[in-house]
């Protein structure tokens, strides 16, 4: 994408600690643009999630979509509480943008931090990095099936979910781990599926992922079933590079690789559309985390990181790394949230994540 000076960010907070972690981001991109100069942004606030359907039995306004497709990109904390039931809240706010504005690729980088524990054991976790590029439109979210159109009675219901799974969906998402390999030091890319059982969908993603890898002759392949990769997640991640996964496969693991790295609080998350036509959308791997919500001690780190992935593809490169570089540092030093051992709140993660960018500046 071309490099923005100016940006209209959509910004959405959602539920629960959506709300909170949103706005430590908001402060760090705010901080950012005043000490760098390299970028101004305005942002507008859509209340959209639980308390929104409360009241007005919808997750967001009818012409939600239309009211933010002109923005530049879209800011997300979190959907879901337990006041609403969590298919009517997940289908009426995220799943409706990330299929509504067609943001195909869902990236997930799974980063190993310095001072975090983890729970991981391995001798070289620093080293490791890979990511995870999630079919992002369709697969067993496709939404296709239906309950009681059989008629029979109590205890005998019958409900049914399909998958859909299309060429090009496979294909443009494939395509993309292939060339976000290119970019790594290592090219690699792992396709993960089911396709023993499921014999229909996931076969045809593994015939793609073949006539697509011959495209790429420099870039190594890979193919798993999700239940071994799962175990290859925990017992040889250093195999791992860019992991391209359908839908619900990719969510699964992504949760799996945030824990591995220490904390689901930590992992950052970009919903791309590539194609000009609609914003994407940059939002924490993570829920709305009801069991904490309220406290001031949610993790900022996901959704901290996820404005650095927002950045970058908004063309500041440099300013995504120094968001990167302070989240290390603050991390280092020992200033945690309690879900990563340590007993700072999340406002103190922050502060220390804006402290170490002002150090970047005042050395400059
Ligand atoms: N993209 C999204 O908006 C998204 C993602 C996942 C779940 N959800 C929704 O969120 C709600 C809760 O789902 P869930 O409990 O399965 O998943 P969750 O990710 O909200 O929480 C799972 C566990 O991780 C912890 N956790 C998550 N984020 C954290 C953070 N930043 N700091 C510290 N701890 C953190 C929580 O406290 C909880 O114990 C549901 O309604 C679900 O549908 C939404
Ligand atoms: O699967 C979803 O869309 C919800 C949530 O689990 C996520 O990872 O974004
Ligand atoms: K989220
Ligand atoms: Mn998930």
């Amino acid at each position: 994408m071309d490099v923005k000076n100016h940006f209209r960010l959509a910004v959405i907070p959602g539920d629960g600690i959506g709300e909170e972690v949103i706005n430590e981001g908001l402060r760090v991109i705010d901080h950012l643009s005043k000490t760098s100069n390299k970028f101004t942004f305005e942002s507008d606030y859509f209340p959209w999630g639980c308390e929104y359907y409360l009241e007005n039995g919808k997750m967001m306004a009818e012409d939600g979509l239309e009211q933010i497709k002109n923005h530049d990109a879209i800011y997300f904390g979190a959907v879901g509480y337990p006041s609403v039931p969590d298919h009517i809240s997940l289908w009426g706010l995220r799943l409706a943008i990330c299929q509504g504005f067609d943001q195909w690729a869902n990236i997930r980088p799974v980063e190993f931090l310095p001072g975090i524990e983890g729970k991981l054991n391995h001798p070289n976790k620093e080293e490791l990095n890979w990511v995870l590029v999630r079919e992002n439109t369709e697969g067993e979210y496709s939404g296709v099936g239906g309950r009681n159109f059989t008629g029979r009675g109590p205890g005998k219901e019958v409900a049914v979910q399909s998958s859909i799974f299309t060429e090009e969906g496979c294909e443009r998402v494939i395509r993309h781990a292939f060339e976000l390999a290119l970019t790594r030091k290592r090219k690699k890319v792992t396709s993960v599926t089911k396709s023993n059982a499921q014999q229909h969908g996931m076969v045809l993603w593994d015939e793609v992922f073949e006539r697509v890898s011959k495209d790429y002759p420099k870039v190594e392949t890979d193919k798993w079933l999700v239940d071994a990769m799962a175990a290859r997640f925990v017992l040889h991640p250093e195999e791992l590079e860019v992991v391209v996964a359908s839908n619900l496969h990719a969510d699964i693991l992504s949760d799996l690789g945030s824990a591995l790295a220490g904390s689901l609080g930590i992992a950052p998350s970009a919903n791309l559309h590539l194609d000009g036509r609609f914003p994407s959308m940059f939002e924490s791997v993570h829920g709305s985390a009801p069991d904490i919500a309220g406290k001031g001690i949610a993790n900022p780190i996901g959704t901290i990181g996820s404005a650095a992935l927002m950045l970058e593809h908004l063309g500041h490169t440099e300013e995504a790394q120094l968001i990167n570089d302070a989240i290390r540092s603050t991390t280092k030093s020992g200033i945690l949230t309690a879900d990563v051992g340590g007993s700072s709140t999340t406002k103190e993660v922050t502060d220390s994540i804006i402290s170490h960018i002002s150090k970047r500046y005042a050395k400059v």
